[in-house]
């Protein structure tokens, strides 16, 4: 079988022409169902353009980027906006929306997918949320929580349509030590039994034990793939 996440040779520059620089060289990885990589390494490495490009956020330009089977080289909008609906996105800034609850904010992921109506979409919702601990947080506001509690939203969110994947930019930037390691313990604990693969990039050194591999890129370029302490450990 096809593993969820299959980068080969991978290269991406950004401007055009004295100014054009690649900031992507050579890339390769793959992900097994269920494994949870961190991608690590400084401030300009090229960790958000891979994560980019990986959730069809941006087009491809040379290597092949199979994702959840998908090529997306010289894949149209509509076949990068289809994958992009299997795909939980979480962002530091956790993009919700202000004016909702965050029961709404979570019930939105599941308009996409047919087949619920809004009884049974608020009430998925209610179920994802009391699943990271906001049982009682469910008719709040954004604006009302605290960041960890707004992050994990974000979590029950981008997994309460069961994606295929889930891309994690510096989910835990934001927070202090204690939710910091709750988000992501939840995250990872939700989406291992599912088998969900978790592609997650952070600076942040005190999540690092909840990877299966740590990958450190530099220059655009991976430099070391380390396997991580073993997933039985969790
Ligand atoms: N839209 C853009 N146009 C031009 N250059 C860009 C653009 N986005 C990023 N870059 C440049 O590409 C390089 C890689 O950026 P990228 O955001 O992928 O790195 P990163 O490893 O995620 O960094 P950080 O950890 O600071 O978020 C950087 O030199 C950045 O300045």
């Amino acid at each position: 079988m096809d593993q969820p996440l299959e980068l080969s040779n991978i290269t991406f520059s950004y401007g055009d022409g004295e100014l054009r620089r690649a900031v992507l060289k050579d890339v390769s990885l793959s992900v097994a169902p269920g494994e949870i990589v961190i991608l690590t390494g400084p401030s300009g490495s090229g960790k958000t353009t891979l994560l980019t490009l990986i959730g069809a956020l941006r087009g491809m330009q040379e290597g092949s980027c199979l994702v959840l089977g998908q090529e997306m080289r010289g894949a149209s909008e509509a076949a990068r906006v289809a994958l992009r609906r299997r795909i939980g996105f979480i962002f530091q800034n956790h993009n919700l929306l202000g004016f909702l609850s965050a029961r709404q904010n979570v019930a939105m992921s599941l308009e996409l997918h047919g087949g619920m109506n809004d009884a049974d979409r608020l009430k998925r919702a209610g179920e994802m949320l009391a699943a990271v601990g906001l049982a009682e947080h469910a008719d709040k506001r954004p604006a009302q929580l605290s960041g960890g509690q707004r992050q994990r939203v974000a979590v029950a969110r981008a997994l309460v349509a069961e994606p295929g994947l889930v891309l994690a930019d510096e989910p835990t930037a934001a927070l202090d030590r204690a939710s910091g390691q709750e988000v992501v313990r939840l995250l990872s604990d939700l989406a291992r039994r599912r088998g969900t693969p978790i592609l997650l990039v952070t600076h942040d050194p005190r999540i690092l034990d909840i990877a299966d591999r740590i990958v450190a890129m530099e220059d655009g370029r991976i430099i070391d793939t380390s396997a991580a302490s073993s997933p039985a450990s969790h």
